[in-house]
């Protein structure tokens, strides 16, 4: 669970140079180009792409671009050095401007159209066309495909500037959102979870746009003022961004017959995504019809175990289309996402999300996403019919799977081999009704208290606690007993508590994302100073160790009373 990796001595990529000798762009290699778009990636103005894979695109890079932060982590991983991050070229080429890359990177990127479900309904609304033809990466462009020590990486500018499916928006993200998701993906990894990664974030110095917010201490549900936000590029990196609305895009033009490639281009792309994605656990040699089977089965697997992920840390991603579905099965798009610190399940950060995408009914967002996924690999097995079984089995037997994996999770923060209902359940009322700090019970949990006082750390002591607390404590008194003696009868071999309470610190993080410690960072970094930035980077890679005296006292603490239903902080209606 711990990704940290030993310190590697010589990192191969120190210029861009180096980087260029490792592109292979096999995604504007392999698949269909819009053939409306200009080959130069010039075209920026919103338009219909009836048809093609991707649309080249240049990205419009940010003025004058300063270092904010880059993934040291990552940068070790790739076996990038470090200094790579603020060096001339470097910047140049991640803060948007390719026009001097070194061959064979190419100067022009890509942008590619995707279709929306919101919950398991199709929509096609949201593009300006009404008929789905100008959805897609508004602002993200890709730049650069890349082979890194044997495997395949794709490197995506956000808030590279408009594409053909910008729909009339600036193609911009702006600090704080940067900010967010590149702090995010980094901590999301660290903890274990499978996510799109982080490689560089450039704010620019001079360049601003407008975006609705809160004014200060706001608790309107909705931004009351516009303010002025500095642009920034952060660059995100994954082996695709193949999302599961992007596989609908193309199995609606199938569905419709909307041109004679349409059914093609519909495997062209899934087995685009099986190579990227899939390669691992598919054998090539398999026909389309058993690829397609096995991707489903597969792809299942991954989106259950991530969905427990998701819960087992507190993450809740707010807005679960199937736009935001990343059909690797990892996480993708940290835009109105939010971590409970107070525990909740209908925790839901985004005031337009919606309970349907809250805290613990994300089991219920995924098999909508699956039931998509499913429904856009249906035609390409039209002639198959045992194949076509075996995809609807793969598709009705979701839930049991999530819910076998969310029992996993639970039991695996308990400290259990297997999971106890009765025992969980009364676990779930005084969890709420305390209620508890989600982190930091089950990090105190994991110390195996002798008595409830660690656990009472965590008590928020809201008036359902402090109306009789006595009764309450004889509650989790016997609660905690109970898990006691089921913590040594439940354990397949006997494990001592030293033993017990270090895996369970493994489940359990120390520290978690708390949106009050992220907004002076973004704060801070817009007026220039990074420190809290690269601070909080810090101390969020390393979530599961114990970490100074000093962090502890800064990082591991119930909300503060100050913080709750204040607007873009314990909320946001506008996150990007
Ligand atoms: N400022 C913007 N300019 C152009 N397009 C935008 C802008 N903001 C959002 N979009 C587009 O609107 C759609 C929905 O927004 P959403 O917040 O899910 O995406 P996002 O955060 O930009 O993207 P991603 O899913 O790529 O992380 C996306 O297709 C996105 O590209
Ligand atoms: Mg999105």
């Amino acid at each position: 669970m711990i990704n940290r990796l030993p310190e590697e001595t010589s990192p191969t990529v120190a210029t861009l140079d180096d980087l260029a000798t490792l592109a292979n762009y096999s995604l504007m290699d392999t698949l269909n180009a819009d053939p409306d778009a200009k080959a130069n990636g010039t075209d920026h103005a919103p338009r219909q792409v009836f048809s093609g894979h991707y649309v080249p695109v240049n990205p419009t890079p940010i003025q004058d671009p300063e270092y904010v932060a880059h993934s040291k982590d990552f940068f070790r991983e790739l076996g990038f050095a470090d200094s790579l991050a603020q060096s001339e070229k470097f910047v140049r080429m991640f803060s948007g401007d390719l026009s001097q890359v070194p061959a064979p990177m190419r100067e022009v990127g890509w942008a590619t159209g995707y279709a929306l479900s919101i919950f398991g309904t199709e929509y096609y609304q949201q593009c300006p066309f009404r008929t789905g033809n100008g959805y897609g990466d508004g602002r993200a462009v890709s730049i650069l495909e890349a082979v890194i020590k044997g495997r395949r990486w794709e490197m995506q500018l956000k808030g590279g500037g408009r594409t053909p499916y910008c729909r009339g928006a600036d193609g911009r993200a702006v600090l704080r959102s940067s900010v967010r998701e590149f702090l995010a993906q980094e901590h999301m990894h660290a903890l274990g979870v499978p996510t799109s990664r982080s490689l560089s974030l450039y704010v620019s110095k001079t360049e601003r746009v407008k975006r609705p917010w809160y004014s200060e201490g706001s608790r309107l549900q909705d931004p009351d003022i516009m303010i002025s936000e500095a642009v920034a590029i952060s660059t995100r990196v994954a082996p695709s961004f193949i999302r599961v609305g992007q596989l609908e895009l193309f199995a609606r033009r199938a569905r419709k017959q909307e041109h004679p490639e349409a059914m093609q281009e519909l495997e062209m792309l899934v087995l685009h995504l099986i190579d990227r994605e899939y390669a691992d656990v598919i054998d090539t040699t398999l026909t389309t019809a058993e690829k397609v089977v096995l991707l489903a089965r597969e792809f299942r697997s991954r989106l259950t175990s991530l969905v427990a992920n998701w819960i087992r840390v507190g993450y809740c991603q707010g807005n679960f289309n199937s736009d935001n579905c990343a059909a690797g099965g990892f996480t993708l798009d940290y835009g109105p996402f939010g971590f409970c610190d107070v525990f909740d399940p209908q925790y839901q950060p985004w005031t337009g999300g919606g309970q349907h995408f809250s805290f613990l009914n994300q089991p219920v967002a995924a098999e909508r996403n699956f039931h998509m996924f499913w429904a856009a690999l249906r035609p390409l097995l039209a002639s198959h019919q045992d194949s076509l079984e075996q995809l609807d089995e793969i598709r009705s037997g979701f839930a049991e799977v999530m819910q076998t994996k969310m029992e996993e999770m639970w039991a695996a923060k308990l400290g259990l081999d297997t999971f106890d209902a009765a025992l969980f359940s009364e676990l779930g009322t005084l969890m709420l009704q305390a209620p508890v700090d989600y982190t930091i019970f089950f990090r105190e949990l994991s110390g195996i208290p002798d008595d409830i006082g660690p656990l009472q750390k965590s008590f928020y002591k809201q008036s359902s606690y402090a109306a009789d607390s006595e009764e309450m404590d004889k509650r989790w008194s016997a609660w905690l007993t109970q898990w006691k003696s089921l913590i040594s009868a439940n354990a397949a071999e006997p494990r001592s508590r030293e033993e017990l309470s270090r895996q369970m610190k493994l489940v359990n993080p120390k520290y978690s994302w708390r949106e009050w410690c992220v907004v002076p960072a973004y704060q801070q970094a817009a007026a220039g100073d990074y420190s809290l930035v690269r601070e909080l980077q810090d101390v969020m890679t390393q979530p599961y160790a114990e970490q100074s005296k000093e962090v502890e006292e800064k990082y591991y603490r119930l909300q503060p009373p100050e913080f709750s239903e204040v607007g873009g902080l314990s909320y946001y209606s506008c996150s990007s």
